[in-house]
């Protein structure tokens, strides 16, 4: 009896990929299967050879097979992903394509309702985004998207427990926030930060993802060092208000990405209450909190000005409300973050095609 490849590859869409929680034929990672005689020989492209789950995934596939086709040898030669835009052989999220990371040197800037806007502005673009709220001074990101006391589900996959993302608008979510409580959140130290950043991407099950965007804590510090060390940050997006003692923090955050160690690129800059226009008074600019500071910081980090966000109460009150404003029709504010999502875009594309991948921060302690 020949064996059937049809019927092989679709017994293979049993075997699940413990990272992304697809079917192992869906994320491409099945290569060269051919049929010898009573043998099925085939390839399986894992991100990395050491992957914790190499000889649970091989024996899956034998069993999967052997479902189908009881007779059958089954032979997986496992191989190590070539490491392409990037991707990492050890970066535990090679199925994510672009991870931007959101910083600010301030904090009340308006960091997270940045975030929140500009992950569903990229989806509403027709890319696939997930969105990790790594801002454990105020986890804002659950209300904003009306997750707020919903708990992330724990599933075992090849017996570990992965945590499986929340959902909002059709978007994969973790947040600081689905973890612990706010009050515990900043009286942790170090090597429990490092800990859950470092759960966020190894014990959690992401999709395939166009961009995964990471909401920092405002300023410099534990967050931002796990962040590097754990995964390929592609670039960073600073938001700043417009007035000038708000800059000089946010310089520093700036130096931080680009210190030789860490090399992350800064993709641009958004600028967040940059002015007020009274409903009454359309044609009036109020600027409240002065001029000119993201120009000047995009300068400053050689970088772009990605869009400029005026005050404007429907911003608040989609926060609040748990939808946020992109996916409303806010005269000022819509159209205004859905140009911060496009310009983003278009800068996350110009630094692959211009920059070599970023390189995990190797740890020296
Ligand atoms: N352009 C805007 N217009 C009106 N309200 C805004 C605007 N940007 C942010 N806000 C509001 O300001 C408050 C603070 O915003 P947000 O939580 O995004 O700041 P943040 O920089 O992430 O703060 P932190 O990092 O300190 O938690 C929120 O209530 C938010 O809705």
């Amino acid at each position: 009896m020949s064996f059937d490849k049809t019927k092989i590859v679709k017994a293979l869409t049993k075997v699940t990929d413990p990272n992304s929680g697809q079917d192992i034929i869906t994320m491409n990672m099945v290569r060269d299967l051919e049929i010898d005689g009573n043998n099925i020989n085939f390839s399986l492209e894992l991100p990395s050879l050491d992957s914790r789950n190499k000889s649970d995934m091989n024996f899956a596939c034998m069993q999967a097979v052997q479902e189908v086709y009881p007779e059958a040898n089954v032979n997986v030669h496992m191989i190590s992903a070539a490491p392409g835009v990037q991707q990492q052989p050890n970066s535990p999220v090679s199925h994510i394509k672009n991870i931007i990371a959101v910083g600010s040197g301030k904090g009340g800037v308006g960091k997270s309702t940045i975030s929140v806007n500009l992950a569903l502005g990229l989806k509403q673009l027709g890319a696939k985004v997930g969105l990790i709220d790594a801002d454990l001074y105020g986890p804002s990101i659950p209300t904003m998207l009306g997750l707020q006391g919903q708990r992330p589900q724990v599933k075992q996959i090849y017996d570990q427990p992965k945590i499986m993302p929340l959902e909002a608008y059709g978007m994969p979510v973790m947040s600081i926030g689905f973890i612990i409580e706010p009050e515990q959140a900043v009286v942790l130290r170090g090597p429990r930060l490092s800990g859950i950043i470092k759960q966020f991407f190894n014990d959690t099950v992401w999709p395939p993802l166009d961009y995964l965007i990471v909401d920092l804590p405002p300023g410099t510090g534990d967050i931002q060092l796990s962040l590097v060390q754990t995964v390929p940050v592609t670039g960073a997006i600073l938001v700043t208000t417009p007035q000038e003692v708000a800059i000089a923090d946010a310089i520093k955050a700036m130096n931080m990405f680009l210190l030789p160690s860490v090399n992350v690129p800064i993709l641009g800059v958004v600028e967040n209450m940059s002015w007020f226009t009274p409903a009454e008074l359309p044609d009036n600019k109020y600027f409240l909190f002065g001029e000119g500071g993201g120009k000047r910081l995009a300068k400053e980090s050689n970088s772009v000005l990605l869009g400029q966000v005026p005050i404007v109460q429907g911003i608040r009150e989609g926060g609040d409300e748990g939808k946020p404003v992109v996916l409303r029709d806010v005269p000022h504010a819509t159209e205004a973050m859905q140009l911060v999502a496009k310009n983003a875009a278009r800068q996350i594309a110009i630094r692959n095609e211009t920059k070599d991948p970023t390189r995990i921060v190797k740890m020296n302690n």
